[in-house]
């Protein structure tokens, strides 16, 4: 395999890999030039001298010194930029970088004249706290740290970059307050970016020399840290500025090795930093979870009791912007959120949660208006599409999480998640991290998680639509089973029609952020009020207006219809595909609607097939027939055929 490799391998052409070569000696030549002038005999005593010692012991100081000020003043920054939209960002972040490109003596120039005796800060620095920071061991931290953070910030901002919000915004649903988050959540998930740009301040710090000799001085035991030795050094013992360079070098080198680049900011890996394996790992996640048979869901009568509250929460909600609707729902109601593309499902539960200023909530949950609140006071529990489930935490962990932003006590806590995972069939995985589940696993997590942080509302974004069909069953089951103990209301926004009909009491269907429908299932399939609906349930549905005699199509064509609508009203005549006949011949008989065309498309749905049939008299029509049925007739793409519905077949939807 490697060898095919490397014989498929293109060869970089010369006009590239010349200068690139030359760049490399280039910065190459300086260090050999080091190696190879290095008194190696000597190096030993030159780095144990007195004068090398205290500089060394000095430089660890400032640098030490001058990491923390950076992490103090750099991680929050860095949080700012990332997170916060604000006004002149840019110039902060050019300000922030501006000591990274700035020469260093024009660094220390700038800090004299700021903080310097006579700066802008420094009559007042001395007058208030007596500290001069110029020939002060302070004033090298400051010149350190001015050319230094930058280095932690940017690091620090690039991972806050490509950290997916979601986590942030699950981990306040649950409960957590944004300092909360930022210590549970935030940080541990971009920890590499912060060592990263940790250890790179730091090691820009030990080697800074510019701004500290300028602005601090050259004051041996005070601000002559090892740079600046090495300068002095170079004009008396020049083999002795070789040795201290060499190893300022060393160090140099073995952080940038350590790093091997994860400070330009690496997001979190989605897979190797714990996000779940996505259940379309298909059979080999069904397959590992029917072989862990103590996942399956626990029979209803062996479900540990909910230790959820067994408060009612029924809600009540006025959303503006761009959703406008009102919802109201008794406590236990489950609600399909269903729409096309762009209809406004999303944005309408980050309203509900307070994380948009697309659209306003006024929301009521129970006794309690919580529209003025943040999103971690709502009680209002969010799982997102992928589950958001903490990587660096374990599924235990994870589900106790909202009930520790609650402050029950550790113990409690942990006690009531084991349940919780109990009940949803995932106990016995409680120990794993995210990574370490299939995705049918993490998305029973997820919810146990939601659970347990004892929500008045639970908003799921296409629970299952990350899951393969036979998790997505298993998983359904274990939904609808929990959903019916829940005492809040519960949205479930999908594009599932299995799901929206099988999970929900009520189907709420959006077009353009407004309320198209909003009633029960059987309802909205037998009469879907949007040619979009009918076809997501799996329905014709053609829209066109009633006529004395039934119903006529746009395109000229007539519909003989049993039931009839005013004269002129607009409507939607919905046919079930299964009420389709297909026939080889014209058929004769009773009063039908027959049309001639050509079968345009087969495609099998469970143990039945679709047909899809195009005419030139009228709209395309679905047809639904068995195999047996298909092949009796000899169906293949491009058939010639006739189709007939029963008057009776068809069903008028008023617009
Ligand atoms: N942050 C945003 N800024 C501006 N417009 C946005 C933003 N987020 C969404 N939109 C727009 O708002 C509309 C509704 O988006 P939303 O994400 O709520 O739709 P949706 O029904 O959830 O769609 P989908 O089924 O594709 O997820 C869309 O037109 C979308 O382009």
């Amino acid at each position: 395999m490697s060898r095919h490799l490397a014989r498929t391998r293109t060869r970089p052409p010369v006009t590239l890999a010349l200068p690139a070569l030359l760049a490399v000696a280039f910065l190459l030549l300086p260090l050999i030039g080091i190696l190879s002038r290095t008194a190696w005999g000597e190096v030993g005593a030159h780095l144990s001298s007195p004068g090398v010692v205290q500089a060394l012991r000095l430089s660890l100081f400032v640098s030490l010194w001058a990491l923390g000020l950076s992490l103090l003043l750099g991680v929050p920054l860095a949080w700012l930029l990332a997170r916060v939209p604000f006004k002149g960002k840019a110039f902060v972040r050019s300000l922030v970088l501006l000591p990274m490109v700035l020469p260093p003596t024009v660094g220390g120039v700038a800090l004299l004249l700021g903080f310097g005796r006579r700066g802008l800060l420094g009559p007042w620095l001395e007058g208030t706290f007596g500290i001069t920071l110029p020939f002060h061991t302070s004033g090298a931290v400051v010149a350190a740290t001015f050319v230094a953070m930058p280095f932690l910030v940017i690091s620090l901002e690039g991972a806050l970059g490509g950290l997916k919000q979601s986590y942030e915004e699950t981990a306040a649903s649950l409960g957590a307050s944004p300092v909360r988050v930022f210590f549970t959540v935030t940080l541990p998930m971009v920890a590499p970016g912060l060592i990263a740009g940790a250890a790179l301040t730091w090691a820009r710090a030990l080697g800074e020399f510019g701004a500290t000799i300028t602005f601090a001085g050259n004051l041996p035991g005070t601000t002559q840290t090892l740079p600046l030795q090495v300068y002095l050094l170079l004009q008396d013992e020049p083999e002795a500025a070789t040795s201290v360079s060499l190893l300022l070098l060393v160090i140099a080198m073995a952080v940038l090795i350590a790093l091997r680049g994860r400070w330009t900011g690496t997001p979190v890996a989605a897979r190797s930093a714990g996000a779940p394996a996505t259940a379309t790992d298909g059979a080999e996640a069904a397959a590992a979870e029917a072989e862990r048979a103590p996942g399956a869901p626990l029979p209803a009568a062996e479900v540990p009791a909910a230790p959820q509250d067994t408060g009612h929460w029924p809600l009540h909600a006025t959303v503006t912007g761009f959703n406008e609707l009102t919802l109201d729902a008794g406590p236990g109601t489950t609600i399909a959120v269903v729409g096309e593309n762009g209809a406004g499902k999303t944005t309408l539960l980050r309203a509900l949660l307070g994380l948009t200023p697309r659209a306003h909530a006024e929301l009521r949950l129970g006794d309690a208006d919580v529209t003025a609140l943040p999103p971690h006071k709502r009680q209002v529990a969010w799982v997102p599409q992928d589950g958001a489930l903490f990587p660096h935490l374990s599924a235990l962990a994870n589900t106790a999480y909202g009930l520790r932003a609650r402050r029950v006590p550790r113990a409690e806590a942990r006690r009531e998640a084991q349940l919780w995972l109990d009940r949803l069939g995932v106990g016995h995985l409680a120990a794993r991290r995210p990574a370490q589940l299939s995705g049918g696993q993490a998305q029973r997590v997820a919810l146990a998680r939601a659970l347990a942080a004892r929500p008045r509302l639970l908003l799921l974004d296409e629970p299952l639509a990350a899951l393969d069909q036979t998790t997505r069953a298993r998983v359904r089951h274990t939904l609808r089973t929990h959903l019916a103990g829940f005492g809040g209301v519960c949205l479930i926004v999908t594009h599932d029609p299995v799901e929206a009909v099988s999970l929900a009491d009520r189907v709420l269907v959006l077009a353009d952020g407004r309320t198209l429908q909003d009633a029960p299932p059987a309802e909205v399939t037998r009469h879907p009020r949007s040619p979009w609906v009918a076809r997501m349930l799996g329905r014709n549905a053609w829209p066109g207006t009633a006529s004395a005699d039934g119903f006529a199509l746009p395109s000229g064509g007539r519909l003989v219809t049993a039931e009839t609508l005013p004269e002129g009203s607009r409507a939607l005549a919905i046919i079930g595909p299964e009420a389709v006949s297909v026939h080889r011949d014209r058929p004769a008989g009773s009063p039908r609607n027959v049309w001639q065309g050509s079968v345009r498309e087969i495609t099998a749905v469970g143990s039945r097939l679709r047909v899809l049939v195009g005419s030139a008299e009228a709209p395309d029509l679905v047809a639904e027939i068995t195999p047996e049925a298909a092949a009796e007739l000899g169906l293949v793409d491009g058939s010639k055929v006739w189709t007939s519905v029963k008057a009776t077949e068809v069903t008028l939807v008023e617009l």
